[in-house]
């Protein structure tokens, strides 16, 4: 391996001030509803732990902004559910954050009122009680009694309310209720069937050019993704990885991809414990390689990471720029974040840096003209991993994209400051919002004084990997490729 550096963090602005330590299912101050702890009514029988976690982890994404993903195993380790019980509160937590607006739409039917005119707590656990009827397996008695239970510990004067609207809720299917509830246009019945906000449904409609595959991607979105790590190059095979785990497969297409059969805590893993793999989806590895093997003439030695944490692709390019002999600088704004890419990249030669990414010129770390191959992994809406974050569709608002446009055009052309002439930039989202893709790379390109040209970046992904489309930039899809809807363009700095 070539030069081998301990992951840095440069002092004085990271290590003045201390991580903040949270625990991931920790919840803030005064966050829990302490309601549940109240005994049973009446000889009621006691909320089950599962269910209880479920509601408890969907209220504290709407009453706290938590996330699920992070609340949920403290919530589960809490209340002791393993097993079946802790699939079947996943499942339920995930999938009635996902479905939100469409049993709310259904909720409101049923209720005959507007979901906002009902109790936070009420509301959620209705969420729960709906699920259940509609999209699982659980008989409608034990769905409706355990739910009506549940809004009895929490506010007992709507028991019956409860009660009423999710016997409504169980006389139909959900196909019988969508069938009712569609309205006649496209995008709000697509947005109805397929649980996502209507702009979120034009998004996609208008970056694949048909409405009939967007349906495809929404429906994509609702089903857990699969977990991917990366093998990292130059210290552990992916066929090796592969092959010391039970039931893994190799990626189909990202050369350090391996695929983890469902179960199992990735962190329990030796080659992640000891830096030899990381979680990654595929997509993410795949605009990493792109960036790693793009075609450049002169040295290949100074490799920078301008939006670098958690440390994802500062992992993959650290472990590809150690077998090159070259080194990797890794910006990161976030304090936090920033000691999260030290972390991910340590015994890699990786630089981690707490800074400004814009702050290329200004910033003794960030000369201009140096370097030879620059990443930017915007900050985005991450509408293309909505997979993995079941709230985030319905937190994520439209009023959310100029900011973040404006700031991946500002570190765009930072970049574009950063690469040394004949050095090549590679742009990326999670996102496939045409504004946060094709239009921020042209807008950056055109306030630039720097020329830059458009390099197609399709003959460095697999041969294997199908519809990457006309190029020059690629979109990558859930429902095409199995991975996040990661977009790459590819820039190189020209001459002058
Ligand atoms: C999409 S994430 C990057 C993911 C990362 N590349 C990975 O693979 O793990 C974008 C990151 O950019 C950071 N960021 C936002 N504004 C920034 C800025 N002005 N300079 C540097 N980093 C910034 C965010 O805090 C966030 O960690």
């Amino acid at each position: 391996m070539g030069a081998r550096s301990p992951g840095r963090v440069r002092g004085a602005r990271l290590l003045t001030r201390p991580i903040p330590r949270r625990g991931p299912g920790q919840r803030p101050a005064g966050g829990r509803d302490d309601r549940l702890n109240r005994p049973p009514r009446g000889g009621r029988p006691a909320i089950d732990p599962a269910r209880e976690a479920a509601y408890e982890a969907v209220a504290a994404v709407h009453r706290d902004d938590a996330y699920a993903n992070l609340v949920l195993p403290g919530l589960l380790r809490e209340t002791g559910v393993t097993g079946r019980d802790a699939a079947f509160a996943t499942e339920l937590t995930y999938g009635s954050l996902r479905q939100t607006g469409t049993l709310d739409a259904i909720i409101a039917a049923a209720a005959d009122r507007a979901v906002e005119r009902i109790d936070p707590p009420v509301r959620d656990a209705l969420r729960i009680g709906a699920y259940q009827l509609l999209h699982m397996r659980v008989g409608a008695h034990a769905a409706v009694a355990t739910t009506v239970d549940l809004v009895r510990s929490l506010v007992p004067g709507a028991a019956g309310f409860a009660n009423a609207v999710l016997r409504r809720v169980a006389e139909s299917d959900r196909a019988a209720w969508l069938e009712r509830l569609a309205p006649a246009d496209p995008v709000a019945r697509a947005a109805l069937v397929h649980a996502h906000p209507a702009w979120v449904v034009n998004a996609f409609a208008d970056a694949l050019g048909s409405l009939d595959e967007a349906e495809l991607a929404l429906d994509a979105d609702n089903l857990p993704p699969p977990v991917h790590l990366c093998a990292r190059p130059g210290l552990i095979g992916r066929d090796d990885l592969a092959a010391s785990l039970r039931g893994a497969t190799a990626g189909r297409y990202s050369p350090f991809a391996v695929v983890l059969a469902g179960g199992g805590d990735p962190a329990a893993i030796p080659a992640i414990r000891d830096g030899r793999a990381h979680v990654q989806d595929e997509g993410s590895q795949l605009v990493a390689e792109v960036l790693a093997q793009a075609a450049i003439t002169g040295p290949d030695e100074r490799w920078l990471d301008l939006c670098a944490g958690p440390g994802g692709k500062a992992g993959l390019l650290g472990a590809l720029a150690a077998q090159r002999g070259a080194h990797l600088t890794a910006v990161e704004v976030t304090h936090h974040r920033a000691a999260l890419v030290a972390k991910a990249t340590d015994g890699l030669p990786v630089y981690t840096i707490n800074a400004d990414g814009r702050d290329v010129g200004k910033d003794p770390d960030l000369p201009e003209g140096v370097f030879d191959r620059v990443l930017v992994d915007a900050p985005c809406t991450g509408l293309g991993a909505l997979r993995r974050r079941p709230e985030a569709r319905w937190r994520r608002q439209p009023s959310d994209l100029p900011p973040l446009t404006k700031l991946q055009r500002e570190l765009l052309q930072a970049a574009f400051r950063a690469v040394r002439p004949g050095g090549v930039v590679a742009y990326v989202t999670c996102s496939p919002h045409q504004a946060e893709t094709e239009v921020s790379v042209t807008e950056a390109a055109r306030r630039s004084s720097i020329e830059v040209d458009l390099v197609d970046a399709r003959p460095y992904l697999p041969p294997s990997l199908p519809e990457t489309g006309t190029g020059p930039t690629v979109q990558l899809w859930p429902h095409r490729h199995g991975t996040d809807a990661m977009f790459i363009a590819l820039l190189r700095r020209g001459p002058g």
